[in-house]
């Protein structure tokens, strides 16, 4: 897209203050979001992540002003949206653009057509509203497309329509709800190397929802664990994902890294000789070092789990262990690597 107004836009600059929603119907209320203070600088992608009615959904709709805030401060750049009339909330949808899990194209439109919706309701002349949609089309990569109807097209096909039509009217903001949770493994990761382009692209700001911390791993450089209407943890991918400090965060990283033994590979090693160790691995760990101590003692070291990871240029990572051999040199090693790491022991 050719477009050089949009390279010279920056993202959307979101900050959360104190932010409160309850729903209050004739039977009762219901807090959907308690105090969530969260910033997301311009061109940033955020992961949010939850379990569901962990309040994600509700988050999204206070940004696009489907729902207002009932307490705190919602800022979209320097304006406050809580409390915004509709006609105020129109104007601050025009730079959001949103894609949605069941893609939501019009089946008796083709993949333009759906594209070029957005356009006509802005009032786009039919000569550049063309030319606009080729050129989206073109860069979701389904230019033979155009003519095609949403029914003959994949889910990962559907979705970059969906895309191409959130970008149309070049909004500065692209809000995610679970836009790839219909899409097998290898779709869904097509999908979010497109969305990465998107923002590298025209530095629009993206909030990814998702239940999958694969997800947030593929595509998010910050993540927000939520957790009954709360934000029980936010940080940089790296950090959330190489020290998670709240459980519901362990969880979900646990889900995506697979780099400790789960409950049944536990159990079955717990039966096996020796002492086995979980041990986090940094680069103050020294674990080479009391390795070379420890056979040099005459422990047998047999690497029985573990996974390295690289997340924003650094590496972090777990290895299980199991040692077997004197007793003395077992325990010498364990004090060495446990100074400055954080080492767990299967226990049968
Ligand atoms: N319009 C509404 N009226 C009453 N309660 C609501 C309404 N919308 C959401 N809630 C409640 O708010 C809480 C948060 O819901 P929300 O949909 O934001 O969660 P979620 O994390 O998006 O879940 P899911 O992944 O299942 O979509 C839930 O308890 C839900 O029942």
């Amino acid at each position: 897209m050719s477009n050089s107004n949009q390279t010279q836009r920056r993202g959307t600059r979101i900050e959360f203050r104190g932010v409160g929603k309850v729903f209050t119907n004739a039977k009762k209320t219901t807090t959907a979001l308690e105090d969530v203070t969260l910033t997301v600088e311009p061109g940033e992608i955020i992961g949010i992540i939850g379990y569901s009615g962990a309040g994600k959904s509700t988050l999204v709709r206070l940004i696009n002003g489907l729902e207002a805030a009932t307490s705190g401060q919602l800022l979209l750049d320097d304006l406050d949206v809580v409390g915004l009339s509709e006609r105020q909330l129109r104007s601050v949808r025009r730079d959001i653009g949103m894609i949605f899990q069941q893609f939501n194209l019009f089946s008796s439109r083709t993949a333009a057509g759906n594209i070029a919706y957005p356009l006509e309701l802005a009032g786009v002349p039919k000569a550049e509203r063309e030319k606009r949609v080729a050129e989206l089309l073109e860069f979701v990569g389904l230019a033979d497309k155009a003519k095609h109807y949403p029914e003959q097209l994949s889910g990962g096909q559907k979705q970059r329509i969906g895309i191409a039509r959130a970008l149309a009217t070049n909004p500065r903001l692209l809000l995610a709800d679970e836009a790839t949770s219909a899409l097998d493994p290898e779709t869904t990761q097509d999908v979010l190397r497109l969305l990465r382009e998107v923002n590298k692209k025209f530095g629009i700001t993206i909030v990814v929802i998702t239940h999958e911390m694969e997800v947030v791993r593929s595509i998010a450089d910050k993540v927000a664990v939520m957790e009954s209407g709360r934000v029980v943890e936010y940080g940089s991918v790296y950090e959330v994902f190489s020290h998670p400090k709240t459980d519901v965060a362990a969880r979900f990283v646990a889900t995506s890294l697979r780099n400790t033994p789960d409950m049944v590979e536990s159990d079955e090693l717990a039966l096996r000789d020796g002492r086995i160790f979980t041990i986090d691995l940094t680069e103050k760990t020294g674990f080479f070092a009391a390795s070379a101590d420890a056979t040099k003692a005459g422990v047998n070291i047999n690497i029985v789990h573990g996974g390295i990871t690289t997340l924003q240029h650094q590496s972090f990572g777990k290895v299980t262990v199991q040692l077997t051999g004197p007793d003395e040199a077992i325990e010498q090693f364990y004090q060495a690597v446990s100074t400055n790491a954080d080492v767990q022991e299967i226990i049968r």
